[in-house]
């Protein structure tokens, strides 16, 4: 069952600008950044109770965030879905005809497990569901 809004992703070019913009300017807490290799992205998050913002940035320069700097410049990348079973809610959604962009969650931030939806599923945007570490 999706149970909250984990978080909201935003794709910056200029990570470092983009992290002391969130704290200085918008004064939200910085709780670190992570690497997250098998996604090939950096992340900095900002905790908003009761969700977040994430900063998404190419890791190496590669991955999808590369590709969607390169076309867009940056912007609203994703939203994400916590769920409380993420392999059920991804059965239930594909059965309902959701094209998933993997066939079984992987790592994400901060032992998350997480899988997305493509964008054309669900009005152009693209959607990440994920099971935090310490439920699952
Ligand atoms: C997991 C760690 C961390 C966490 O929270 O724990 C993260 O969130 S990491 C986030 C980075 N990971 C991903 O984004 C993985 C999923 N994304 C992808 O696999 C690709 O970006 C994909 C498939 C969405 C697009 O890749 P593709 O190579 O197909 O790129 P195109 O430029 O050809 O795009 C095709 C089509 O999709 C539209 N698009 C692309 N990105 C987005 C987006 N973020 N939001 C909305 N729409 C998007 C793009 O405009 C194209 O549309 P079209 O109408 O066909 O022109
Ligand atoms: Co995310």
């Amino acid at each position: 069952m999706i149970t909250a809004l984990d978080h909201i992703a935003i794709a910056v070019p200029d990570f470092e600008k983009a992290i002391k913009r969130f704290m200085e300017d918008f004064g939200l807490t910085f709780d670190g950044t992570e690497d997250v290799v098998p996604a090939r992205t950096s992340t900095a998050f900002f905790p908003l109770p009761p969700t977040s913002i994430e900063l998404v940035h190419p890791l190496n320069g590669e991955g999808p965030i590369a590709g969607y700097l390169e076309k867009k410049g940056g912007g609203l990348h994703h939203l994400c879905f916590r769920s409380d079973n993420i392999e059920e809610d991804v059965e239930r959604l594909k059965a309902k005809g959701y094209q998933f962009l993997a066939d079984a969650p992987t790592p994400g931030a901060h032992g998350s497990k997480v899988i997305f939806i493509h964008p054309r599923s669900c009005d152009g945007v693209l959607i990440e569901i994920n099971q935090p570490a310490d439920e699952h």
